[in-house]
């Protein structure tokens, strides 16, 4: 019936949106874009529509008919919906009944009625009395768990199964998801979601949350469904700012991107830091010592004094001669209409105008004062008249402007951080008391790119220091506006040739209006012309200087300071979810304390909230890694695994050149045990840099970004492949079902925070994990089972 209904009202719409499609574009241009805001709206209702197919209705809340009413929700638009039905379906939609007033047949998971159904316990059931967990596959039912919340009946239902409860919600349902092979891309987690995810998920959208859990807790996925709940219920604000979800690289992207339209979501901008500057996608890999240089505070003061240094000084005087008369261009000139254009402290490009008024406006006087003594050494005979004159007359003047243009250049990002990377004089006068070690971390040899937007050339920490920059130069939008008001004249020229010729037309009956009559080329070129139309992701995407409704950071820890400057002014309303895990930090600028990231912007007014456990790592492989945790930092607690494997993790010795072939026949055993006959399974081999290249030769398989500099093509892993052979910081919040360390102690050498990538790399296995060590292996794993 369900089903039926969804299929009712995905025809409705595409008829709704075939019907606004095929409306003529002639009208006003507010009727054009009217147009298009609906067929927006429909099409994004349909792939909405579209993506609920699998699992549409995945429980059923059994209500206690005299339960107490729930407590009235704020800003909710369905928060009656189903609250006077004691049987309520949950799914992921809400779909209502149309023929018979409006009853909810199914409830989105999102609404509060269908809360209890995430956090109803057997101790607190919330007016529940049963839940029942429903499974199905392609439109058929495949499984039903029941459980019984009514504590007498849920006693005796435990009895007679001899089973004890756990306190998770939906056990066997959530099992069943959990030992699931992986596809390589993340899935929702709406039927399975737990009580203390929940919570996270529908906390307040106000203020700065901070959620943190260990490996496997669910961070990521509590932290997309709290995109779609937030986009749900604060739809009217959301929608039309929306969300950033910001990740730690394009593969973790490229993972984690299905499960925000399968929720249903639109809104959502995903992207990482290296790719929130318009136009960049940056990729470079660079060392992470110059990684973690550039994303210090102290380059905040280092980029102003770099263009600080662009406001120039002639070294002598320039001579030029404008209208026949001469002029000089001197220090004094320049250096006073420089103090005035800093001292409005507007950014660069901005002061320009003030810069050129000004040297403009003292050579003016200046000219005046000498025509003026050349006549009879007194200053009355040039009038106010006069002075305008010299004025425009040198404002006007080419040789004139381009003296200026040097001496104040208008600049670009891009060009400005490109010039400075690049030429050694500049970025001496830059970093003035810097260590050359430091100065030598950021140079570059080799000129400035063609391309100035080329993401080959750039390092994702370039990227967030290039928003810096736009932030000192000021938006320099001459480019785009010439280009938009080249555009208007080209509408215009047509449109007025498409009048031209029905002016021709001869038979117009006298007595009928033209269309000339009531029309003008400029009318005409703003209705034809096509309205761009695009969701808030999109314009955001194309804005620097959009500002979101919420901002979600995942993998927050991997955020330098710098970057978390760019991502405040991304959202000044503080409306944050940062999610994290500070003992898997692996960049050397990233977070220790979230204290401490988050003091300079919101003081101590952040709340904090803590996922304890693991669904992802099993209990045996999490015993290995827990070891890894206490070496990293003695007071941090593991978190506790849902499950057991079945199967003991295991070390195997071999030596430096049986490295690569021990790693492979384990790949190999790994891939064979996992991977099912309908290509469910993923086996991820996880090693240094250095060897990753050799090891995905040896197995026939693609390397993924090796971080070799320069490294030309696709900065993702591919994720399809059923065997992924990547560097750790590559697999960062990724999972497979088996993983194959290679050279354990090699991952720990070259690792900027030491232990850290490698208790990266040991969580990311949800069944199997085997580590290859050549030479001894590392203390901290000495409870791995040699084989
Ligand atoms: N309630 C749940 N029901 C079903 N699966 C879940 C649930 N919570 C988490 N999972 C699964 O557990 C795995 C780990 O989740 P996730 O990647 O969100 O963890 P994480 O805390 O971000 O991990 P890491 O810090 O290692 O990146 C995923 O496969 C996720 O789908």
């Amino acid at each position: 019936m369900l089903y039926g209904k969804l299929d009712e009202r995905r025809a409705e719409t595409a008829a709704l949106l075939a019907r606004v499609l095929r409306d003529e574009t002639t009208g006003t241009p507010q009727a054009v874009s009217e147009r298009d805001a609906a067929a927006q709206m429909y099409s994004e209702q349909l792939a909405t529509l579209s993506a609920v197919e699998q699992g549409l209705c995945f429980g059923r809340l059994d209500l206690d008919p005299d339960r107490p009413p729930p407590p009235p929700v704020d800003g909710d638009p369905d928060a009656i919906e189903g609250l006077d039905q004691d049987v309520l379906y949950v799914g992921r939609l809400g779909l209502l009944d149309d023929q018979h007033d409006y009853e909810p047949l199914l409830v989105d998971w999102r609404a509060p009625a269908a809360r209890p159904y995430y956090t109803a316990t057997a101790a607190s059931p919330d007016g529940v009395r049963r839940r029942r967990h429903i499974r199905s596959r392609s439109r058929r039912v495949t499984a039903v768990d029941d459980e019984i919340l009514d504590l007498d009946e849920a006693a005796a239902a435990a009895a007679a199964r001899g089973t004890q409860r756990t306190g998770l919600t939906g056990e066997a349902v959530l099992l069943a998801a959990l030992s699931a092979g992986r596809t390589g891309r993340m899935g929702d987690i709406v039927a399975t979601i737990q009580g203390e995810q929940d919570r996270v998920i529908r906390s307040s959208a106000n203020g700065v949350v901070v959620v943190e859990g260990g490996p496997g807790t669910g961070k990521t996925a509590v932290a997309l469904h709290r995109a779609a709940y937030l986009l749900y219920t604060h739809r009217r604000q959301l929608a039309r700012r929306g969300v950033l979800v910001v990740g730690p690289n394009p593969t973790f992207l490229r993972y984690i991107e299905q499960v925000l339209p399968s929720l249903g979501e639109t809104s959502v901008l995903l992207s990482t830091v290296g790719e929130l500057y318009p136009g960049l996608a940056a990729h470079r890999a660079e060392a992470p010592a110059a990684a973690a240089l550039k994303g210090h505070l102290e380059m905040g003061k280092m980029l102003a004094t770099a263009v600080r240094d662009r406001q120039e000084l002639p070294h002598r005087p320039i001579r030029l001669v404008v209208d026949g008369e001469p002029v000089v261009v001197d220090r004094d000139v320049v250096a006073q209409a420089r103090t005035r254009a800093r001292r409005t402290r507007r950014p660069h490009n901005d002061a320009k105008r003030t810069f050129v008024r000004e040297v403009v406006d003292q050579l003016a006087r200046r000219e005046v004062d000498r025509v003026s003594r050349d006549v009879d050494g007194s200053t009355t005979l040039l009038d106010r008249a006069d002075l305008a004159d010299v004025r425009a007359g040198l404002r006007a003047d080419p040789d004139l402007r381009a003296v200026l243009d040097e001496l104040w250049p208008t600049l670009t990002p891009p060009q400005l951080l490109a010039d400075l990377w690049t030429d050694q004089r500049r970025l001496r006068a830059a970093t003035r008391g810097w260590s050359d070690a430091d100065r030598d971390l950021l140079a570059r040899s080799g000129g400035v790119p063609d391309d100035l937007l080329d993401g080959a050339w750039w390092s994702p920490a370039d990227a967030v220091l290039l928003d810096e920059v736009a932030e000192l130069l000021g938006e320099d939008d001459t480019a785009a506006r010439e280009a938009e008001e080249r555009k208007r004249e080209a509408d215009e020229a047509y449109a007025a040739g498409v009048l031209e010729i029905l002016a021709m037309e001869e038979d117009w009956d006298p007595e009928l209006l033209r269309p000339t009559d009531v029309v003008d080329a400029s009318v005409l070129a703003d209705r034809t012309r096509e309205a761009t139309y695009a969701s808030a992701a999109e314009r955001a995407a194309d804005d620097r200087t959009w500002t979101f409704g919420h901002v979600i950071v995942d993998e927050a820890q991997e955020l330098s300071p710098m970057a978390w400057r760019v991502l405040m002014r991304r959202c000044p309303s503080r409306s944050m979810t940062l999610v994290g895990d500070v003992a898997q930090t692996g960049a050397r600028g990233g977070a220790s304390s979230w204290a401490e990231v988050l003091s300079p912007y919101v003081k101590a007014r952040w709340r904090r909230e803590v996922l304890t456990v693991n669904y992802r790592t099993p209990a045996e492989i999490m015993a290995v890694a827990a070891d890894v945790l206490a070496a990293i930092d003695p007071g941090a607690t593991p978190p506790e695994s849902v499950r057991e494997a079945g199967e003991s993790p295991r070390a195997v010795a071999t030596d430096e050149r049986g490295l690569v072939e021990a790693a492979v026949e384990q790949a190999r055993r790994a891939r064979a045990a996992v991977v099912d006959v309908e290509g469910a399974g993923r086996v991820a081999v996880l090693a240094p840099g250095s060897r990753v290249d050799a090891l995905a030769a040896a197995l026939g398989v693609a390397a993924g970004p090796t971080g070799a500099a320069d490294a030309p093509g696709d900065p993702a892993v591919d994720l399809a492949s059923e065997v992924v052979v990547c560097e750790v910081a590559d697999a960062k919040g990724l999972e497979f079902d088996a993983v194959v360390v290679a050279d354990p102690q090699g991952v720990v050498d070259v690792s900027p925070r030491g232990l850290n990538d490698l208790y990266v790399a040991l969580t990311r296995a949800t069944r199997a994990l085997v580590v290859v060590h050549p030479g001894a292996l590392p203390g901290v794993l000495g409870r791995l089972q040699p084989s």
